[in-house]
């Protein structure tokens, strides 16, 4: 799958400003961001988060999952370090989409949890691709990472995509009493590392 540079803004946000980088797929039309501070292309490994779209927890202020305050987080880090970049890709719900995350959610309701929720609707438990992440680093002048996550499982899937990510730095944050058996989920069952679930 491709993925072309579109255009470029700046982003102020209450951490600073960034740029924000478009990017599209050809075939899907799926549309992805990047959002960078700082000079990339010299000056070592680049503090990286690559964030897969969650409208209820980024947007919405969701406590199902733990995701708005890992975006928020890996922003605060950045804007700390003053170089960075977050890959923010538009891949709602590991893959299967918003409405489908909505009848994921109605399932776990009635007590399964998010694996066995996806599989009853007939998906496996996590469908996302990094297949288009290269051609944006590369694009931004990025060559190795510093990669903000508990999902080793993640800094697989970017390796094979030929991205050199130097050290995985733990992202644990935001948890709460509704994210608990989702997080416990995550680590028995889809391989996180996370010290307190
Ligand atoms: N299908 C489904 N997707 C979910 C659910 N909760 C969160 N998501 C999606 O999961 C994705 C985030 O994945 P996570 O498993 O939370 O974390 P990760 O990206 O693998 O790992 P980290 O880098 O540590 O955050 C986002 O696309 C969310 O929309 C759920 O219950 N069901
Ligand atoms: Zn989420």
């Amino acid at each position: 799958m491709s993925v072309r540079y579109v255009a470029e803004s700046r982003l102020p946000t209450p951490f600073g400003e960034f740029i924000m980088h478009g990017f599209e797929e050809s075939g899907t039309g799926k549309e992805h961001l990047a959002l960078t501070m700082g000079d990339l292309s010299q000056g070592g490994p680049v503090l990286a988060r690559v964030h897969s779209e969650c409208l209820t927890g980024d947007a919405l202020f969701s406590m199902r999952c733990d995701c708005g305050p890992q975006l928020e987080a890996a922003m605060r880090k950045i804007a700390e370090a003053g170089r960075g970049v977050i890959l923010y890709l538009r891949q709602e719900g590991r893959g299967i989409g918003l409405l489908n995350k909505v009848r994921a959610y109605q399932l776990q309701d009635t007590g399964l949890d998010t694996v066995e929720a996806n599989e009853e609707l007939g998906f496996a438990a996590d469908l996302r691709k990094y297949d288009m992440c290269k051609t944006m680093l590369d694009h931004l002048g990025v060559q190795k990472l510093v990669l903000m996550t508990n999902n080793p499982k993640k800094v697989e899937a970017l390796t094979r995509q030929g991205i050199d990510v130097v050290q995985r730095q733990p992202h644990q944050t935001g948890q709460n009493p509704h994210n608990e058996k989702y997080l416990t989920t995550k680590v028995w069952k889809l391989g996180h590392l996370y010290d307190t679930a």
